[in-house]
């Protein structure tokens, strides 16, 4: 990952949204950073994974502005190679879709913090340091930030699998999502919907302590039990989502848990695999591979519309009878009835505009968080000081707060720290994408309005020359306190894992806590260990994953 002059590290963490508008469907992507570090450049071009023009890691030894200080044109950026179908072929044949962010580690280790890539029918312009991304994001707009997925799907096809979502953009946009942010981001909705994920939380720790005593081994008051316990995490944080957004459980740790809701998120999964090689493929080329992923991918999200559909209906029956709907739900001192329960009861959005975000903020709140919790079980096992050092802030904070959550997740940092460090080694998605809405220059290059540039996560968190000992699971790095905060890695553009800005992750203040309260409760009941402590391998399915489940041992406390 080092080279002797730059170090460049590159990722991509990619959240999608799929919706209507106008009659087109959007695929969603996102990024953000920005920093310090100065970079050198080196120019040239990737060609089979070797750098031609340059050595690797040679630099131009100029900084900013270049030896004759002009700007350098967006054509001399360093590049991949020039054809896109010769490059969709060799991620084809070398299947680099799954394993774009090792692909985009590699890239910046050859070509310098800054590189160009077409594949197929998408072009971008890639960048990893804090900087570049901070100069990004000055730029960003409210236009739309979107790969379209527009050619390859007609709009019988659209209509068809849209079921009536439709989400404004620009201006109007910004109007809805503040009045979404009031429910789901602001301080006073926290408050209001942590108790509902600390209950669930709880309950998948009484569901396990249940298994561990049943299917374990050892003594009775130290038994333990090895799984895998990632399709128990999906169910997790299918059943906190539901929880959170229609304000009703839906059962999921009971013993014969629902089979629509496993097929949710057997949907939710689909959509995300199919989602890549839908955005990379010609149009009108390759009609055979395209047909049968197109299916899969519209049938998924067909379910994930009609799951969605379902329980808004129920959530609106049940408002209404309750007399709740356009009376009290929503207002000051009313019983909390979930995000939807909210957005009725205030009755600002349209019922239309209710059903998209609702949808949206289903499809993106399961895997999100159920993949970075198998990541964080694996480190707190094959870290066993670390874990004890945050089981015991865990332990005093969960004393002192009387079984209070918010206090608690307050009274231990590290807990924060944990997931911070999880999403910086392993970002869920692994670029943040924009379109800067005027020309901006990154690393001295003229970048013109309106190009893709993606920020990439993965490299950026691995980057020795962004993080001191990048490879080390260190939650204290995030502290606030000098000794806490190596190099002030607390502060500043490094952790973008929810993107950043207007169009940041909405479901970000729900995913931090779910997160949090499951870590909390799980360390306050369990050692956790696993039996090797070699790296997980990762893979790309739009988001970032272990290619297997990593299997760990929960030991009673
Ligand atoms: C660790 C968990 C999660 C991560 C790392 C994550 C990451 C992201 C990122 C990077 C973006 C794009 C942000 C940008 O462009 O600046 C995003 C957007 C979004 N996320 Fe998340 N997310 C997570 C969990 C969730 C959850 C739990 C939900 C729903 C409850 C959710 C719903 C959404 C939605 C609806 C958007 C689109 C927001 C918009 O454009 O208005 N995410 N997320």
């Amino acid at each position: 990952m080092n080279s002797p002059i730059i170090t460049l590290l590159i990722h991509q963490s990619v959240k999608v949204n799929s919706q209507v508008m106008s009659g087109s469907m959007y695929i969603r992507v996102t990024v953000c950073i920005r920093a310090q570090a100065l970079c050198l450049t080196a120019a040239g071009t990737v060609v089979d994974g070797k750098l031609e023009g340059r050595k690797r890691g040679e630099s131009t030894g100029v900084r900013k502005r270049g030896v004759d200080g002009r700007v350098r044109s967006f054509e001399e950026i360093p590049h991949t190679g020039r054809n896109g179908w010769v490059n969709l072929v060799k991620f084809f044949r070398e299947d680099r879709f799954r394993h774009l962010h090792k692909h985009m580690e590699r890239t910046f280790n050859a070509l310098g913090p800054i590189y160009r890539e077409h594949v197929g029918t998408q072009s971008s312009v890639n960048i990893m340091l804090p900087s570049d991304i901070g100069e990004l994001f000055r730029a960003e707009g409210l236009h739309p930030r979107r790969m379209t997925l527009q050619p390859w799907a007609t709009h019988r096809e659209i209509r068809q699998h849209s079921k009536g979502v439709f989400l404004k953009n620009g201006e109007e946009w910004r109007a809805d999502r503040l009045l979404l942010n009031k429910e789901v981001m602001m301080t006073s909705a926290v408050k209001c919907f942590l108790p509902l994920l600390d209950e669930v939380a709880r309950d998948f720790c009484r569901m396990l302590r249940v298994r561990v005593d049943r299917e374990g081994r050892g003594e009775e008051r130290k038994r333990s039990l090895t799984l895998d316990p990632s399709p128990d995490l999906f169910r997790f944080a299918l059943e906190a989502s539901c929880h959170v957004i229609y304000g009703e459980r839906i059962g999921l740790f009971s013993s014969s848990p629902s089979m629509e809701s496993q097929k949710f998120i057997w949907a939710v999964e689909e959509m995300l695999a199919t989602t890549p090689p839908l955005l990379y493929l010609p149009p009108r080329l390759l009609l055979r591979v395209r047909a049968p992923l197109w299916t899969k991918h519209a049938s998924a999200w067909d379910h994930i519309f009609s799951h969605a559909e379902a329980r808004i209906q129920r959530g609106y029956q049940r408002l209404s009878s309750s007399k709740g709907l356009g009376s009290k739900a929503g207002a000051p001192g009313a019983q909390y009835t979930g995000v939807l329960g909210q957005l009725m009861g205030k009755g600002q959005l349209s019922l239309d505009l209710i059903k998209a975000n609702i949808t949206e903020l289903m499809a993106g709140g399961v895997d999100t968080t159920a993949v970075p919790l198998q990541f964080a079980l694996f480190e707190l096992g094959r870290n066993p000081e670390v874990q004890e050092m945050v089981r015991q802030q865990v332990r005093a904070s969960w004393a002192q707060a009387g079984g209070d959550p918010q206090k608690a997740l307050q009274g231990a940092p590290l807990l924060k720290g944990t997931v911070k460090e999880i999403l910086r080694l392993y970002p869920v998605g692994t670029t943040v994408q924009r379109y800067p809405i005027k020309d901006i220059v990154l690393q001295n290059y003229h970048i013109p309005a309106g190009t893709m540039v993606q920020a990439c996560l993965y490299p950026l968190g691995r980057s020795a020359e962004v993080f001191e000992d990048p490879l080390r699971f260190h939650p204290g790095r995030w502290g606030t306190s000098k000794e806490e905060g190596q190099r002030g890695e607390g502060t500043g553009f490094r952790s973008l894992a929810f993107g950043f800005g207007a169009r940041q992750c909405v479901g970000r203040r729900i995913a931090e806590n779910e997160m949090q309260l499951l870590l909390m409760h799980i360390l306050l009941s369990f050692h956790l260990s696993v039996s090797s402590s070699e790296d997980i391998k990762t893979t790309c399915t739009l988001i970032l994953q272990p290619e297997t489940p990593p299997r760990i041992t929960f030991s009673k406390l």
